[in-house]
């Protein structure tokens, strides 16, 4: 675990100082990714320097694990620290399985155990070592480049990992797939990562938790759902901006959001009996499923009122549905692209598992945050 206590950084003249981070405390458990986050100048790089000691505190203290940082030699402590950044700042003259090997090497690692490290570390992002290893820096996209600069920080295995605006400068769509692919990989090797972004996006996706920094100041640490459905004040709020409920739909799982209640009928019962079923249970369609538990119609309240005859006269097809294991902004998205009011949701094998609605939705945002 990372923990800093009051932690603060001056700069310039004693008596006047300008105060770039100011009284900062907290807590990043083992193995979570927190994202520092904040208007241009609040102070987040050099909260993150003071953690490598790149930068000194003026005063305060950094815990890694339990341990004062400021009692180990600062070289020795960046070497158990990965740190990847946006320059990349790859080696231009060593290929590849040289500049993910630095670390180790300093480490005085046997080579066999580093070279075989670094073979296996770009397997793990989809780079083939046969083809890669050998590569100079230059010979290689942004994108691999910068896949390469985080495989150089993983090399030496270190506990914690800091990474300034990584992904900057990648283009969105390659952003993107570095994106999952490091969250990917996170989930294997459990880092304590601490990331500085300027994107709102990006740390909502990344993030188990976000600081928010004005001025120096913490002014608010929480998860990312917790944070955009209860900004602490009207600064974070604007900085959050107008569409932070539609940013919180990929925070939700489907899973979590969908109306598990749904009625099933057959389509030789009559529009009558579904129409019962519907009153008596309160909603607003029933379902008809295919002998594999699919679904494959339905038929809402208001057209059944207006019908008789059997349910399969009247039932109109499934025309989409969204895997449970999806996010609530996929979920929207069907439901727009399909004009879908009720969506069903689908486990891994097909079968309906539950129902999507707008109300449901709407319910879940206002009432669902964990607090
Ligand atoms: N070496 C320095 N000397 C004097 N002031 C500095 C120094 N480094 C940073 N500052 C000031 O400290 C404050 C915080 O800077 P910092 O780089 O931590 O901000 P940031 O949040 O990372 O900004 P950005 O998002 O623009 O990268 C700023 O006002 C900056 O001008």
């Amino acid at each position: 675990m990372i923990r800093l206590e009051n932690l603060t950084k001056h700069y310039g003249p004693a008596h006047d100082p300008l105060i770039a981070v100011d009284n900062v405390s907290l807590d990043l458990p083992t193995g979570e990714i927190c994202v520092l986050l904040g208007p241009s100048g609040c102070g987040k790089t050099t909260t993150m320097k003071m953690i490598n000691r790149l930068i000194q505190p003026t005063s305060g203290k950094v815990f890694i694990n339990g341990k004062d940082t400021s009692t180990i030699d600062p070289i020795k402590l960046r070497r158990t620290i990965g740190y990847v950044i946006q320059q990349i700042g790859l080696f231009p003259n060593k290929t590849v399985e040289e500049n993910i090997c630095v670390v180790p090497d300093l480490l005085g690692w046997d080579r066999r155990k580093s070279r075989a490290r670094a073979k296996e570390l770009l397997e793990l992002v989809g780079l083939q070592p046969d083809l890669f290893l050998k590569r100079y820096p230059k010979e290689l996209s942004g994108g691999q480049q910068q896949r390469v600069g985080v495989l150089r920080a993983l090399a030496a295995d270190p506990p914690v990992m800091l990474m300034d605006e990584p992904f900057g400068a990648i283009d969105p769509i390659n952003r993107e797939a570095i994106q999952e692919e490091f969250l990917k990989m996170q989930r294997e090797i459990r880092k304590t990562i601490i990331f500085v972004s300027h994107d709102l996006d990006e740390a909502v996706k990344m993030a188990d938790k976000i600081a928010i920094f004005r001025s120096g100041r913490l002014e608010q640490y929480a998860a990312p759902d917790e944070l955009l459905a209860r900004p602490a004040n009207s600064f974070i709020e604007d900085f959050l901006g107008s569409d932070r409920a539609l940013k919180r739909l990929r925070l939700v799982s489907v899973r979590d959001a969908m109306e598990t209640g749904f009625i099933t009928v057959r389509s030789s019962d009559s529009v009558e009996h579904a129409l019962e079923r519907m009153r008596s249970s309160r909603s607003a369609a029933v379902f008809v499923l295919n002998a594999d538990g699919a679904p494959q119609s339905l038929l809402s309240e208001q057209v059944a009122e207006l019908r008789s005859g059997t349910v399969g006269d009247h039932a109109e097809p499934v025309k989409s549905a969204v895997p449970t294991t999806g996010d609530l902004r996929q979920a929207v998205s069907i439901m727009f692209a399909h004009d879908m009011p009720l969506l069903p949701c689908v486990d891994e094998g097909g079968r309906m598992a539950g129902v999507m609605s707008y109300r449901s939705i709407v319910h879940y945002l206002a009432h669902g945050a964990k607090a």
